[in-house]
């Protein structure tokens, strides 16, 4: 391919080079806030980001990708979605993926920042080397279009977890203090640090999702859609404080709609992506005699940016030609030397170089530790602190929960009124069991199956960028829900098991109670099985359905006890509500003594016939607790597994893939 002669002048848009000089002694302080946050004084505030530059040096990280395609299965058969791409972006670069809609622009950052991997083909290579997914993570982090952050914590309470998890004991507390205070300075978010995170305006929130990411100085960032739903002036400061960012040696690439002309001319490099083909790669100021060659002249008065997207949408030619053009990524269009507009010349490694400094540092380097940054118990105790205080914050959840035990308490004392020590009415008492299991039962599955699908969308950027283990994640997770479960469960029992008039010893009120709590911990386990694997709209049909016939094998029996059969026990034990509900009425009825009659002739007066009738005179206590606790630790790790599932692996993909595959073979 001939060079173009014709090199276009510089776009329109402040050139950042041309800022006024600061007056404030410190611009990081001064100048980054809000009211003052121009690129100027965002230019300057990052050449200021003293305790950043102080941490463990990052190696520059080069990323080329050669050929790479990404097939999907359905059940209409395969689709190709990008189509052998290849591309390099380069350390010390701000790269924008550009492109129309549904051109693949996502799917080829979720491939590079791999996130996906299931049905792409072709070859990723980190500085010269075959990329290991496990190294590149550390160095990568990847701020999705969609990405949730932490609600219930300031700003500042957000940045101190952040670099507590991603910090470890690499820094002091003075000095990760030092860097959160600099880096949200730098971001313009000093100001809001006592701000509560869900109360951040949409730019304040995404600038929040870098700050985040930014605390252990990542070399590569990869950002979709940042500046999605944010008006120009915040995209244009988002975009300049990125191109800061990679000012100090990072590797920058995002994915941007339609980028005005002023904004286009802040990337370093532009790749287009149309119908999963590379249209073209290089520097900004290339694209428009690039078009020209093509045959495709763009107006002077046109932004080049929506010129080729207008021309690759209306034209259907045009991909393929251009695609054909630039080699599908392989050429790449720059200008010999490469200047900014203030006369910088960014510093890019020869391939040798970048591969001696990634040598070296793949010895030296802390950063290629594949370890977490700090130890299975620290991230335990910092995970388990901010959902205790995000619980405690949650004042509303509490009130709801709060008045549901006490009204469904209430409700159920006076419907089961003084029926505890009634010989006459013995299966009125046990129907009171039977309503303690359903209250347990559906309340600890529905929470779980409503509020744990949002977690599973805030648990996925921090996982994926590695600030913690699951399996410290969800010890915390289970720890943090144990108080506020004991106190409810405790509220409840106590008004329920008084009205209700059982016996008064408290070693009955005990057992009663422990069973009740097992119960609520297995079924929570079950609700959070439901709730990592499926949505909350299928989750709520899936939660129910499951509990439904559990709950039918667990009344089972009732009035023939002695007659069941041995096929239906075998069953019924393999419903954990079984165990809660023979524990209840074995705490309830074992050795105790003769009940009170009101009338001439009560048949139950003796507690053995009622366990006798109910099929439950053999039962122990103990059984039926080891019950319980077996199938909580089953469904608990079952929804470990399908949380780790789901995290690791595109499940849904994967599962509709077997499920369409298992359809066309039969
Ligand atoms: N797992 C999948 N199954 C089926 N189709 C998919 C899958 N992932 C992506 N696609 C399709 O691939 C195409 C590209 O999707 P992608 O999200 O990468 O587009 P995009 O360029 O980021 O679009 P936008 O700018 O609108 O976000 C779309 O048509 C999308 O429907």
């Amino acid at each position: 391919m001939s060079n173009v002669p014709l090199v276009r002048k510089a776009i329109v848009g402040a050139s950042l080079a041309h800022a006024a000089p600061s007056s404030h002694p410190n611009p990081t302080v001064g100048e980054a806030q809000e009211s003052h946050w121009t690129p100027a004084a965002l230019e300057r505030a990052g050449s200021t980001l003293k305790a950043l530059n102080r941490m463990a040096k990052r190696p520059p990280v080069h990323i080329m990708f050669e050929d790479v395609s990404y097939t999907v299965s359905s059940h209409k058969g395969e689709r190709k979605i990008l189509h052998n791409v290849s591309g390099e972006f380069r350390s010390g670069e701000l790269t924008c993926i550009l492109g129309p809609s549904g051109a693949g622009k996502s799917t080829l950052l979720n491939i590079l920042a791999g996130y996906n991997s299931n049905g792409v083909n072709g070859r990723i290579a980190v500085n010269g080397h075959t990329r290991d997914m496990r190294i590149f993570k550390k160095l990568s982090t990847y701020i999705m279009q969609d990405d949730l952050l932490q609600p219930r914590l300031t700003v500042q309470e957000a940045m101190k977890v952040a670099a507590n998890l991603k910090l470890g004991k690499e820094l002091g507390n003075a000095e990760k203090e030092l860097i959160v205070e600099e880096i949200l300075q730098t971001l313009g978010l000093w100001n809001h640090k006592e701000t509560m995170t869900e109360k951040l305006s949409g730019g304040q929130l995404k600038r929040l999702s870098v700050a985040l990411e930014l605390v252990n100085n990542p070399p590569v960032i990869f950002l979709d859609e940042p500046t999605t739903g944010l008006d120009v002036v915040s995209i244009r400061q988002l975009v300049v404080l990125l191109r800061l960012l990679s000012r100090q040696g990072r590797n920058i690439v995002c994915t941007v709609h339609q980028p005005s002309a002023s904004l286009f001319s802040l990337f370093d490099k532009i790749y287009v992506l149309a119908r999963g083909m590379c249209c073209y790669q290089g520097s900004p100021d290339m694209l428009v005699p690039y078009m020209s060659e093509a045959g495709h002249i763009c107006p002077t008065t046109h932004n080049p940016a929506d010129f080729v997207m207008e021309t690759l949408v209306t034209n259907g030619e045009c991909t393929a030609q251009l695609s054909e053009l630039c080699q599908n990524g392989k050429l790449c269009k720059r200008l010999d030397r490469m200047t900014t507009r203030g006369g910088r010349t960014p510093v890019l490694h020869s391939d040798e170089s970048i591969q001696r400094i990634f040598t070296e540092h793949v010895t030296k380097d802390q950063a290629y530790k594949v370890e977490f940054p700090t130890t299975f118990w620290t991230q335990f105790i910092i995970l388990t602190t901010r959902m205790l205080l995000q619980n405690k914050r949650n004042t509303i959840s509490h009130w709801i929960q709060l008045s549901h035990h006490l009204l469904s308490a209430i409700l159920l004392g006076s419907i089961f009124f003084d029926v505890g020590n009634n010989a006459a009415v013995p299966v009125v008492n046990f129907k009171f069991c039977l309503s303690c299991l359903v209250f347990f039962m559906y309340t600890y599955i529905m929470i779980p199956v409503l509020i744990f699908p949002l977690q599973v969308r805030l648990l996925r950027r921090e996982y994926f960028n590695r600030w913690y283990s699951l399996k410290a994640y969800y010890a915390a997770l289970t720890v943090s829900s144990i108080p506020s479960m004991l106190i409810l469960t405790t509220i409840f029992l106590l008004i329920t098991y008084f009205m209700s008039g059982q016996s008064l010893e408290w070693d009955r009120f005990f057992l009663f109670s422990f069973c009740a709590v097992l119960v609520a911990m297995c079924s929570e386990g079950l609700g959070l099985a439901v709730g990592s694997a499926f949505s909350v709209t299928n989750g709520s049909i899936i939660g129910p359905a499951t509990a439904a016939p559990l709950l039918a094998l667990s009344c089972y029996g009732m009035g023939f006890g002695p007659f069941i059969e041995n096929s239906m026990k075998y069953m019924m034990s393999a419903s954990y509500l079984r165990y809660g509900v023979t524990g209840f009425a074995v705490a309830l009825y074992r050795d105790r003594n003769v009940m009170e009659c009101p009338i001439d002739f009560c048949l139950y007066s003796d507690p053995k016939l009622i366990l006798r009738d109910i099929g439950m005179e053999e039962d122990a206590y103990g059984k039926q607790i080891i019950g319980l606790i077996v199938f909580t630790t089953i469904h608990r790790t079952l929804a470990y597994l399908a949380l780790r599932y789901r995290l690791t692996t595109e499940f849904s993909n994967r599962f509709m893939m077997y499920i369409s595959k298992f359809l066309k073979h039969r």
